[in-house]
């Protein structure tokens, strides 16, 4: 019973006392009934409430039923009518049979308020009810984002099915202004994700249920579009992996590009519970064929020269994090009461007013608390902090772990590209990680750069928002290589942040015996012969004077001339594995690694592919 009566003291206590309504509720010890249950309640009945006024009052029941107050009306009306499971309270209970004598009359009354509204659905009005509410709450109401599992499906095939009779707009913004209606966009930075109007619900979809389209925020997509996989690169890791939105988006991008054989992703989850969601959404996803899960497993602890990890050559680094970008729906509209008997306030509501007045007592002089920021982070761990120091210190602790782990995935041997990722709006967590982690020494030692906008691929490049130049201490190439999204920006996204590094060998640019055609990154692309050393993929050619100097170096066996029955031009030499690293004039065409190198006419051919 507590459940519906400290709901009614929460619903009818101003939103503007005491910090936002998450944090009155998380931050309140004499709750009895379980927080996430009480914000969930309060928070979807206030956003109904237009609708709801209506109907109770259409329905006159409170003049029937004299012990409902009109909070307890709204809160049972809304989950008789608009919950999954109905009221919370056993069947003989006399507040749920108060409601549930009304069933018949509020339910039709529900139906003339949706058709009052235009909407053939309750689906319909939800997702109107969700705009408005937004709106209200001075938000920018936020779309529906579907990404296209490329695993088990195409963006023709779900047009066809999931969405068929949508009108395909041009933009976001269109769809936004649709004012919730059957439209849908195709999204221009991130392939296969789709921009549907907010509250949409694609839930009760057989395309959601098999696995085919998964709901995922545009920004949340950044990372593996960033990471860019692709067949022949070795190995992915996905350090930080539940639910494993990103690393089932790794998994469409690299089967939809022709995953080579043996290449697999490898998941690491630290907490054994989300691990189990992990591995579900992997296998609904279906790439359990090829992503091990690492249930429980720290990615500390992982050995980066185990012979395991041998072939990864990308990770996708997405750690916990403040979580302050999250689309917050803490922004309520105005409450709309039916007319009836004063709120009761109940214990958890009054001394909520009354922490409330002191609080208001203490921000009269300045010298007051101010509310309290909540922190809500990706392992549901809620942290109140009431200043601005404790804020700082919170921050510090997550950058320093954030840090760490971005360390750690730089020192996998056979990496060539990172993404560092995450849904916070603080640069401490964001633009300084980077820094600090380009000024480490494992980063000179390994030679990871940042990953240049010009050198993105297209979606991302062209992405406009980038990292503050400020926070990059006014690197602006390091703030351009940088990537943000703000809520509430007219972009339909949520607050993220990421960035890219790539591998280059140290530099030795000093002692070059040159001319070598460099680029600007001083990568060597063309060789004395003014022959493409190799194709600019971030990949560094070995200078002459160290291939010389490593000649003794006999860990690759070396044979000239072509293979046996090949057809190539050759004498090329190539290492063991076939690949080439000296061409027709002798000359190094690139270190041995897992950049397969092109053969000189094919090189020739593809000259200036700088593109993704
Ligand atoms: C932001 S969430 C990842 C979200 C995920 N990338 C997605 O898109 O679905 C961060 C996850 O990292 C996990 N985590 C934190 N520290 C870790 C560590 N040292 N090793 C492995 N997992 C860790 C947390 O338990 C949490 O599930």
């Amino acid at each position: 019973m507590s459940l519906y009566h400290e709901a009614a003291g929460l619903l009818s206590a101003p939103t503007t006392h005491g910090g936002s309504l998450k944090s009155r509720i998380f931050g309140n010890k004499e709750l009895k009934s379980p927080p996430a249950q009480v914000y969930a309640l309060v928070l979807e009945t206030r956003k109904w409430s237009v609708v709801l006024k209506e109907v109770v009052e259409n329905a006159q029941l409170l003049s029937a039923e004299r012990k409902l107050t009109p909070p307890l009306a709204l809160l049972l009306t809304h989950d008789l009518l608009l919950a999954k499971s109905g009221i919370a309270l056993p069947a003989s209970h006399g507040l749920r049979a108060a409601v549930e004598r009304h069933k018949g009359r509020l339910t039709s009354e529900l139906s003339r308020a949706r058709l009052r509204r235009k909407c053939a659905t309750v689906e319909a009005l939800r997702a109107l009810v969700e705009t408005e509410a937004l709106t209200a709450g001075g938000r920018t109401p936020h779309p529906r984002w579907v990404r296209v599992n490329a695993l088990k499906s195409t963006v023709d095939d779900q047009l066809e099915k999931t969405f068929k009779g949508y009108e395909v707009v041009a933009g976001v913004e269109e769809v936004m202004a649709s004012g919730g209606g059957k439209v849908l966009c195709l999204d221009g930075n991130v392939p296969n994700l789709l921009a549907l109007p907010p509250g949409t619900d694609v839930t009760r979809s057989e395309a959601y249920r098999k696995g085919e389209v998964i709901l995922q925020d545009k920004a949340s997509c950044f990372p593996a579009c960033l990471l860019d996989p692709r067949p022949g690169e070795g190995d992915v890791v996905d350090a930080c992996a539940a639910p494993g939105n990103k690393t089932t988006h790794l998994a469409g991008i690299l089967e939809g590009r022709g995953r080579e054989e043996g290449e697999r992703i490898f998941a690491f989850e630290k907490d054994k519970g989300r691990a189990k969601t992990l591995e579900k959404m992997v296998k609904i996803a279906g790439s359990d064929g090829f992503t091990v899960v690492h249930q429980g497993q720290d990615f500390l602890k992982v050995d980066p020269n185990s012979e395991k990890y041998a072939k990864v050559g990308a990770l996708l680094l997405d750690p916990s994090c403040s979580g302050s970008g999250i689309v917050g729906r803490d922004d309520l509209p105005e409450l709309h009461l039916p007319e009836g008997p004063a709120a009761g306030g109940t214990a958890a509501g009054k001394k909520g007013d009354k922490k409330d007045r002191k609080r208001k007592r203490e921000n009269k002089d300045g010298s007051g608390e101010k509310p309290p920021v909540v922190l809500v982070d990706d392992d549901g761990e809620t942290t109140i902090l009431s200043s601005e120091k404790d804020l700082k210190t919170r921050i510090e602790a997550l950058a320093a772990f954030q840090l760490t782990l971005l360390l750690h995935a730089f020192a996998f041997p056979a990496a060539r590209k990172i993404t560092y990722s995450t849904c916070s709006v603080y640069a401490g967590e964001n633009e300084h990680v980077v820094l600090k982690a380009l000024a480490s020494d494992i980063a000179r030692q390994c030679g990871w750069k940042v990953l240049r906008r010009e050198k993105q691929t297209r979606g991302m490049r062209e992405w406009p928002v980038r990292g503050d130049p400020d926070a990059c201490d006014g690197d602006t190439d390091v703030a351009e290589a940088c990537i943000r999204t703000y809520r509430d920006d007219g972009r339909g996204v949520m607050g993220f942040f990421v960035a890219g590094f790539v591998r280059e060998e140290a530099s030795t640019t000093e002692d070059d015996l040159g001319p070598y055609v460099r680029d600007a990154e001083g990568v060597i692309i063309r060789d004395e012969m003014g022959i493409p050393t190799l194709k600019a993929t971030g990949e560094k050619a070995i200078d002459l004077n160290e291939l010389e100097t490593d000649s003794d170096d006999k860990s690759t066996e070396i044979y000239i001339g072509p293979p046996e029955g090949g057809d190539d031009e050759g004498p090329y030499v190539r290492d063991a594995e076939g690949r080439i690293i000296r061409d027709a004039m002798g000359m190094p065409t690139l270190k041995a690694t897992l950049q397969t190198a092109k053969d000189k006419n094919d090189a020739d051919d593809e000259w200036g592919g700088f593109d993704d």
